[in-house]
């Protein structure tokens, strides 16, 4: 059994969840969504179906003025290039974004973090949404969205889209419907740029998931995550047998294992492309985009850390990468900080093989993701049950979350996709996933 805490761990990086709006509505309370192109909770899709859902307006067609807010507040678009706007950004996520229900654990962003979150190539200053107090300027809601390229590998169809990400309103501003009023700008800027689609995830059911994916963690450091409180001992264990349970080699295993370099990016796009196949809806890189998400771009940031198997012959078989949020541990002596790593994106010839060889493969590459890790001070690893994670959940020895995260995309129809799990019992579906998107 997983430990209660970590489950609660779990609930926090799923996005929303803390919200405990698990209750499904019925399509018509949903005063928002329902005048959204969004599709019904009933609608059936099929491949030959799936396209936009409104595609009738022009860019010309959209307001160039942003929508009214009430009198007391005013738009404000946050420079992230900005270190005070910056922080004024973390101030707000910090205090009022996601959090488990005692509030012990925080994300503990970075300027770092949020350069490289917010701005990929063809990033826009315009698309980073900031809401203050007219008269004290105080940062009150944000919201973002930056470029992606969705694809449907079935159809073929190519979906020049935003993620949307980052939708936060301070406690004390909350169910006053100005979620709306961001999301309709946000949707206004975009659309202004000749952008119809977005995708975006979320803890709470809207209308209506692509597919539902399901949070799942590997302790790496259990002593350190047993003394900040959320690892309890089960009865029937001892301490030294859950550190030996969850204890990993002192080195890599897989021979010519490296990190990705900027020599590389041509033969993983090219391998990534590829093992992409396998999904149903993805994302594209240029080779831009892959400079920035897998090397840190320009800045080389350090949140993401990418490694390759290079072969005898020099060929790349093997790609994968994980982004590093950690937490700010509240209120314990011994510990403030807790190292949390996110499997990104990952790419393997193996692929292509036999299932069994394929599946060891990805066994092993995530030991070893975990291996290198733990260089970087990670004492928890999570994945999701999105791309082909349910292959290795269970022998990499990752313990599933009570957390789920909804895919959405806005103005487009798909059939719907499995998203690793059981759609009943929600336990892992050893068959894979549909979604080869990682957001975070
Ligand atoms: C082409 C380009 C398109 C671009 C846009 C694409 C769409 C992007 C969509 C956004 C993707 C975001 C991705 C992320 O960042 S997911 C992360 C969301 N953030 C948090 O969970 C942080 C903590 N919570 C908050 O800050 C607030 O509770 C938020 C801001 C979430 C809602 O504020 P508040 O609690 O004060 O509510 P309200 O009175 O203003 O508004 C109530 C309405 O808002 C609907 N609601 C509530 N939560 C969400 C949610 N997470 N996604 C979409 N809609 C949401 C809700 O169903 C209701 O509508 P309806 O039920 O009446 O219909």
């Amino acid at each position: 059994m997983p430990p209660k805490l970590i489950e609660e761990l779990l609930k926090l990086i799923s996005l929303g969840e803390v919200l405990n709006e698990a209750q499904q509505k019925e399509m018509n309370d949903y005063k928002f969504w329902k005048t959204q192109p969004v599709p019904k909770f009933d609608d059936v899709v099929e491949y030959n179906t799936e396209g936009p859902i409104d595609s009738s307006k022009t860019p010309k067609d959209i307001p160039a003025e942003p929508l009214p807010l009430l009198s007391e507040f005013e738009w404000s678009t946050i420079d992230v290039d900005s270190k005070s706007e910056l922080d004024e950004v973390y101030e707000l996520l910090y205090q009022h974004y996601v959090e488990d229900q005692d509030a012990t654990f925080r994300f503990k962003y970075s300027h770092e973090f949020f350069r490289w979150a917010l701005k990929p190539p063809g990033w826009k200053k315009d698309w980073h949404v900031g809401v203050r107090v007219r008269s004290s300027k105080k940062l009150v809601a944000f919201i973002a969205a930056v470029p992606a390229n969705l694809k449907l590998q079935i159809t073929g169809n190519e979906i020049p889209s935003v993620e949307i990400n980052f939708l936060c309103i301070h406690k004390k501003l909350r169910s006053k419907r100005l979620a709306p009023v961001l999301i309709q700008e946000i949707t206004r800027r975009v659309n202004r740029e000749n952008i119809w689609q977005a995708m975006y995830t979320a803890g709470i059911v809207l209308p209506s998931p692509v597919t539902t994916c399901r949070y799942t963690h590997r302790p790496l450091n259990w002593s350190k995550l047993h003394d900040v409180g959320f690892s309890h001992l089960p009865s029937d264990q001892t301490k030294a047998a859950m550190v030996a349970k969850y204890a990993l080699p002192n080195s890599t295993k897989t021979p010519g294992l490296r990190q990705l370099e900027e020599k590389d990016l041509e033969e993983v796009q090219s391998l990534l492309t590829i093992f992409m196949k396998k999904f149903e809806l993805v994302q594209t890189f240029t080779l831009d985009e892959m400079k920035h998400w897998f090397l840190g771009g320009e800045e080389r940031a350090s949140v993401i850390k990418s490694y390759v198997v290079e072969d005898k012959n020099g060929k790349i078989t093997d790609f994968f990468s994980y982004y590093l949020l950690p937490f700010t541990v509240l209120e314990n002596s011994k510990h403030d900080e807790l190292g949390v790593a996110y499997l990104y994106y990952y790419a393997t010839d193996s692929a292509l093989g036999e299932r069994d060889v394929y599946q060891k493969r990805l066994v092993n590459l995530v030991n070893d993701a975990m291996v290198t890790a733990k260089e970087f001070g990670v004492d928890v690893f999570n994945a999701l049950t999105c791309q082909d994670n349910s292959l290795f959940i269970k022998d990499a020895k990752f313990g599933l979350g009570d957390g789920m995260l909804n895919y959405y995309l806005f103005n487009y129809k798909v059939k719907r996709m499995s998203g690793g799990i059981n759609a009943t019992t929600k336990e892992v579906d050893t068959e894979g996933s549909g979604m080869g998107v990682v957001l975070f």
